[in-house]
């Protein structure tokens, strides 16, 4: 029997310890949003990731008949399209979550393809995939983070100006890190290299030169106030500073990553901004809820803010050492061709964005729906989508069949598939959705 290329999914959602509690969680109140009967919000409980797609660690399911989306796409292939299930099998080549960050999450990277293969094979457990992870977050509410290393005279600056952390560095990898980084000229490499030196001197300090550096760094930063750091630096002030090694210090202790905010770009992102980590980019966000996008992978190596397994070494090997101003991290999104607006959605000032990354698992498009009526209709894609609802209600429409959509609920769009989105929300409500897609 031919699979309908429209169908509601039912979405796992796990307690990692920094999600948000309870339905302050927005990854907790999308799950409740579908009937399922395995699924309580509990109010002090933490809900950290909801799941869209097939990864085994969560797989989604066809609300109707509970089968699982792979069961679904391994059944009929033409779900995925020809190109798509020719390379990916009947596996989505991306897995699209919410995230409800209420504490940091670890200091982290994901592995290329090669070194994923190598740590799956050595370390299944730890390393459950042998796929690459590059990933794309976009803020729904406002966001914080910790992204890719900070231009280099403004680690430099800190490790002038922050003693504790200069201790930990060491004063020798120090003072060659700042020689180096005061080099305006000369190529990348040697420059990677320092930077590497002293970021490896950081993260191999002992747990006792961690606890007694990081109460001198409390100590001074309550202390030194605005002054902090000499005032920190034009991308993070030292009040910024002082409040986020409090706020750290209060999550997790000493804990060597608080001293890592001295060498990674801090970024605030506000709803609809976004930013892309290619693989073996290192990061840790840091709060609020976010769409994120992904190869098909769960591979994380850990270093920091967290109670999970750490892989330091493998961490401190592994990275790009790019360094580079937030703004080139962030990603612009542009107009998306492929949907029509209508009159009511065009005169509202409706927009059908893209976050189309340099990869070729997924894209996303954010459609937002402005006022009662306002509707836009998608081009067929030759490829699967996910579409979620992040605010308001409208109905989603393919071919004949159309459904209620409201927020929290999750649909699968098959190939070759004409969507239509449509608002049903007052003349001044925003119906918002997102939406994962492949297309090769
Ligand atoms: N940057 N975001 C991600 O990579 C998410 O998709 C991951 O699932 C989380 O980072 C996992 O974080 P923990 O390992 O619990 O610290
Ligand atoms: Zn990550």
């Amino acid at each position: 029997m031919a699979q309908a290329p429209l169908f509601r999914l039912q979405c796992g959602v796990n307690s990692y310890e920094w999600g948000k509690k309870g339905s302050e969680s927005a990854a907790a109140r999308y799950a409740a949003a579908t009937p399922s009967d395995d699924l309580t919000i509990q109010a002090d409980k933490p809900y950290a990731e909801l799941w869209m797609g097939t990864h085994p660690s969560n797989p989604s399911r066809d609300l109707q008949t509970g089968r699982t989306l792979l069961d679904l796409c391994s059944q009929h292939q033409g779900l995925l399209s020809e190109p798509v299930s020719a390379k990916y099998g009947a596996k989505l080549p991306f897995l699209f979550k919410v995230l409800s960050v209420n504490k940091a999450l670890s200091i982290q990277a994901h592995p290329n393809k090669k070194l994923a293969e190598q740590l799956h094979a050595r370390d299944p457990k730890n390393y459950p995939d042998d796929n690459h992870k590059p990933e794309m977050a976009i803020a729904i509410t406002p966001f914080e983070g910790l992204c890719g290393f900070r231009p280099l005279g403004e680690v430099a600056h800190f490790l002038e100006t922050v003693k504790p952390l200069r201790t930990l560095v060491g004063e020798d990898e120090a003072a060659q890190f700042i020689q180096a980084a005061k080099d305006e000229g000369g190529d990348e490499a040697p420059k990677k290299k320092a930077l590497q030196k002293a970021f490896g001197g950081l993260m191999s300090s002992s747990a006792d030169e961690v606890e007694k550096e990081i109460n001198n760094l409390v100590a001074l930063a309550k202390s030194e106030g605005a002054d902090f750091a000499a005032g920190g630096v034009p991308s993070t002030k030292g009040d910024v500073l002082v409040e986020l090694v409090t706020r750290l210090h209060g999550q997790y202790g000493s804990d060597i990553g608080i001293f890592v905010l001295f060498f990674l770009n801090f970024v605030t992102l506000q709803p609809g901004e976004a930013l892309f980590l290619v693989a073996d980019d290192i990061h840790a966000y840091v709060s609020g809820d976010i769409i994120e996008c992904m190869a098909a992978s769960d591979n994380v190596v850990r270093a920091g803010l967290t109670p999970k397994f750490k892989d330091v070494s493998t961490l401190v090997d592994m990275l790009t050492y790019n360094y580079a101003p937030i703004d080139e991290q962030k990603m612009n999104p542009t107009e998306y061709p492929y949907a029509t607006l209508n009159r009511t959605a065009y005169s509202s000032g409706s927009e059908v964005m893209l976050y189309d990354p340099p990869i070729e698992e997924f894209s996303v498009v954010r459609t937002l729906l402005h006022g009662e009526g306002a509707k836009a209709t998608f081009d067929p894609l030759e490829g699967p989508s996910i579409v979620i609802c992040t605010n308001g209600k409208g109905t989603i429409a393919v071919g004949d069949a159309k459904h209620e959509i409201e927020e929290g609920h999750v649909y699968f769009v098959g190939s070759t598939a004409e969507l239509i989105l449509e608002s049903a929300v007052g003349k001044e409500e925003d119906f918002t959705t997102f939406k994962a897609f492949c297309e090769i």
